[in-house]
Parts: structure tokens; C-alpha cells; sequence
């Protein structure tokens, strides 16, 4: 649950008291003459089991730290090793609190509660440019109009990074466009990023099977979630708005058609994180753009602008940020009146004498993968970035 609590507390010290401490205080200081009552205490903690939304890692780390000071005092216990992330987290946010007494920290947590349940209440309402037909999804946004089906990456504050419960939400709403009545589907992101890539945090969700088990089921993962785009049946269209990282560039080769903002920048950096290329990368990269320009990118991690990229081949048409949206939509419109069985046979038959291939392909990348999850240089680098020691 801690994880970017976890990384919060590896920043410096004065930045990660400012940030948990000084709302303690403020909230210690305006409730000088009031204190929670146990009822109000135990209320809230009912209420936190009601929240509709979760409330992000930081707010819970600082619920926790609030209910194991209310309940238990100052934080006694041994401070848990540094690879032990969640529970390093969690004591260093308890830690923190110092001598705060038990009844302010019980107050304090009546008073978050409480502001938690008023603005998520709030923001589980439709948001602005939320769609109101993407119910059913966490992180997407899916609609349906116009003979189009516009699957929207929609985690902009993490850059649209792709976590465990974004995989499977865009293998479902992948599966229900093949099945609907729209003649093309696109790929989108919502925000400055297209996005980030795999979400570093998947690192941190170890089962208690360890990280074997972890590295293991998140290979099933990745392979069902490539294998989706290796048999998508209809056009399959990217619509780059900006950045694109890792995985979401991978996957590129599996598209139909690639349009992109000139904003966009293409980049996966596998070899500084310890990893190897995945979404049939290996393969399709090497026939659109030759080994040795695949190299750069997949091995020396280079990133490519939309321009560079569309030369190579790996995009399809680039398009200046401040027109992109409506050229590429009055061309996707345009798209999407061709006649659809026309076009899902089309594809077919470019796509289908490759299927194996890229099933092979997957299959090898993520036993690959699977591996290097577990080694040192990998673990470093996600812990240099979630620790905020590194950046892309
Ligand atoms: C053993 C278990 C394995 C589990 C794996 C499951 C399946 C794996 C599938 C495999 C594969 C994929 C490979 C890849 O995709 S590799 C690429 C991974 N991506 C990155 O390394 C990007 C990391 N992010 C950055 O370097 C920077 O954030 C940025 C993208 C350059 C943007 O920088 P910025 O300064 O403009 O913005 P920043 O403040 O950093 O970001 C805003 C918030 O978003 C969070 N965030 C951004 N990207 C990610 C990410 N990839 N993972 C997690 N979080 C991300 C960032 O931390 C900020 O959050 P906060 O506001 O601080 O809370």
C-alpha cells in the first residue's frame, strides 16, 4: 500500500517532514480546545472501509501513521530493513510523528477522514472531460461514437503509467471493442503523456510467495496483455499525444497506424532500468527500422523525437501539437466509414501469416524478462526511482 509514502520518506528530511508533519500541526493548532472521542474515532475508522475511492498511497500511509500513534503512542518498534520498502514506509511515516500525544493524532485522524470523504466524494463525480460512458473503468476512459472506440490511458498525475489494474482494465476494454460495433479503435492518452510505461510501483506488491512468484505471475501478465495486441482483429490506431515510454512504445509495432504530436518523444530505456525488450519489440523493431537503428533504442536506450521516429517508420504521420487532435480525428472519422469488413480482412491478411511469430516472440521476451526482474541491476534502478534518485 506504501509505496509512494515509501519513496516520499527516502527524500531528504526536511522535505518529508514538511510534507506529513505540517498538516498535523496546522490541524493540532486549530483544534486546540477539541479533542476526538473514541466513538468519533471508531466512526472514522468505519468510514475508511466506505470510502468509494482509494483515497493514493500517501493519504493512507498517513492514516496509518495517525491510527498507530492514536492507539499505540510513539513509534517503538525496529526499523525494518531497507528492501523491506512497505514496512520501512510505514515506519518511517509513524516515526515521524514523534511525540505527537495519542489524542491529537486520534483528532487528526477524525479531521482527515473526514476531508477524505468530502473530496472523494466530490471527485467521484464525472470530471471535466471525463466521459460519462467510461463507467466501469479505474484507469480509462472508454467511448464509443462515430464507428470509433477511443480507449483513453487516464492516470495524468502518474503520466498515465501503466499498473497492474491498468493492464488488465485495457485487456477488457481491448476484448469488448473487438467484439462491438465499432470499425476502428484507438489508443490514447489523457494529459501532457501518452504514457510512462510500466508503472514502477508493480515492483513493490510482493506476494507472499516473494519475488519469484511476483516476477513469475507478472511474465503471465505482460504475455496476455501483448497477446492481446498480436490478435486485436480490427485497425488498431495509435493517437501519440505526447511522451511515450517503455512498454506503451513497444507495443507500437503491433498497431495499425501510429499518429503523433510533435511533442512526442519515444523512448525505452530497458538497459538503464536492467531489463530487455518486451511487447514483440525484438522482433517488429528490427523489421521496420533495421537492427541497427533498433539498437540504438532497444539496447542504448535512445530516444527518439516524432520526427526521427516517423523516419524510421515506427510512426505513421507527425503532426504539430496545436492541430494535432483535430487533423488526426477528421482523418479517423474518415477511417472509420470504410466498409468494416473490408478492412478487418485486410488486416488480416497483412497481419496473420506473423501471428505465430509474435506469439513465439512474446513468449521468449517475457521468460527473458521473468529473469532479469530478479536481478541486481533491475531492483537498483526501480529503487533509485522510487527512491527519487533517478529519473528517465
Ligand atoms: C517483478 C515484478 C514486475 C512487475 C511488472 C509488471 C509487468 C511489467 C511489464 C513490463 C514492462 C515494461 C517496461 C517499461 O515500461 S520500462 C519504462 C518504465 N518507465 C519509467 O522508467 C519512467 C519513470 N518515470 C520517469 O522517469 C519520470 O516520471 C518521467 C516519465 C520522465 C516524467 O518526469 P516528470 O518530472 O515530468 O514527472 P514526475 O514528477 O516524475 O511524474 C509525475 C508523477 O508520476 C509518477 N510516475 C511517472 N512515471 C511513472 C512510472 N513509470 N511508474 C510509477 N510512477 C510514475 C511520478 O512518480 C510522479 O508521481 P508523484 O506525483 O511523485 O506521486
Amino acid at each position: 500500500m506504501a509505496i509512494a509514502a515509501w519513496r516520499l520518506a527516502q527524500r531528504s528530511c526536511p522535505s518529508y517532514l514538511q510534507v506529513i508533519s505540517f498538516p498535523v500541526v496546522q490541524l493540532h493548532m486549530n483544534r486546540a480546545a477539541m479533542t476526538a472521542s473514541q466513538k468519533d474515532f471508531e466512526n472514522a475508522m468505519n468510514q475508511v472501509k466506505l470510502l468509494k475511492k482509494d483515497p493514493g498511497n500517501e493519504v493512507k500511509l498517513k492514516l496509518y501513521a495517525l491510527y498507530k500513534q492514536a492507539t499505540e503512542g510513539p513509534c517503538n518498534m525496529p526499523k525494518p530493513g531497507v528492501f523491506d520498502l512497505i514496512n520501512k514506509a510505514k515506519w518511517d511515516a509513524w516515526n515521524t510523528l514523534g511525540s505527537l500525544p495519542k489524542e491529537t493524532a486520534r483528532q487528526n485522524y477524525v479531521d482527515l477522514v473526514s476531508s477524505l470523504s468530502s473530496s472523494l466524494e466530490s471527485s467521484s463525480q464525472v470530471e471535466p472531460g471525463t466521459d460519462r460512458k467510461s463507467t466501469g473503468y479505474e484507469t480509462l476512459m472508454v467511448t464509443s461514437e462515430d464507428g470509433i472506440t477511443k480507449i483513453t490511458l487516464n492516470r495524468p498525475a502518474k503520466k498515465n503509467a501503466i499498473n497492474v489494474e491498468m493492464y488488465h482494465e485495457i485487456m477488457r476494454a481491448l476484448k469488448a471493442a473487438s467484439k462491438d460495433d465499432s470499425s476502428i479503435t484507438v489508443l490514447t492518452g489523457n494529459g501532457d503523456y501518452y504514457s510512462s510505461g510500466n508503472d514502477l510501483t508493480n515492483f513493490t506488491d510482493i506476494p507472499p510467495g516473494g519475488v519469484e512468484e511476483k516476477a513469475k505471475n507478472s511474465a503471465i501478465l505482460l504475455r496476455e496483455f501483448v497477446g492481446c495486441f498480436i490478435d486485436f482483429p480490427k485497425p488498431l490506431i495509435a493517437v501519440v499525444n505526447g511522451p511515450a515510454v517503455g512498454i506503451s512504445v513497444t507495443i507500437l509495432g503491433l498497431f495499425d497506424a501510429v499518429y503523433a504530436s510533435d511533442r512526442a518523444t519515444f523512448h525505452t530505456p530497458f538497459s538503464h532500468l536492467g531489463q530487455s525488450p518486451e511487447g514483440c519489440s525484438s522482433y517488429t523493431f528490427l523489421k521496420i527500422m533495421g537492427p541497427a537503428k533498433a539498437t540504438e533504442m532497444l539496447v542504448f536506450g535512445k530516444k527518439l523525437t516524432a520526427g526521427e521516429a516517423c523516419a524510421q517508420g515506427l510512426v505513421t504521420a507527425v503532426f504539430p501539437d496545436s492541430t494535432f487532435q483535430k487533423e488526426v480525428w477528421t482523418r479517423l472519422k474518415a477511417f472509420a466509414k470504410l466498409p468494416p469488413n473490408a478492412m478487418r480482412i485486410s488486416k488480416e491478411v497483412i497481419r496473420n501469416r506473423e501471428k505465430e511469430k509474435l506469439h513465439a516472440v512474446n513468449a521468449e521476451e517475457c521468460s527473458v524478462l521473468q529473469e532479469r526482474w530478479l536481478s541486481d541491476e533491475c531492483m537498483n534502478a526501480v529503487v533509485n526511482f522510487l527512491s527519487r534518485k533517478s529519473k528517465l
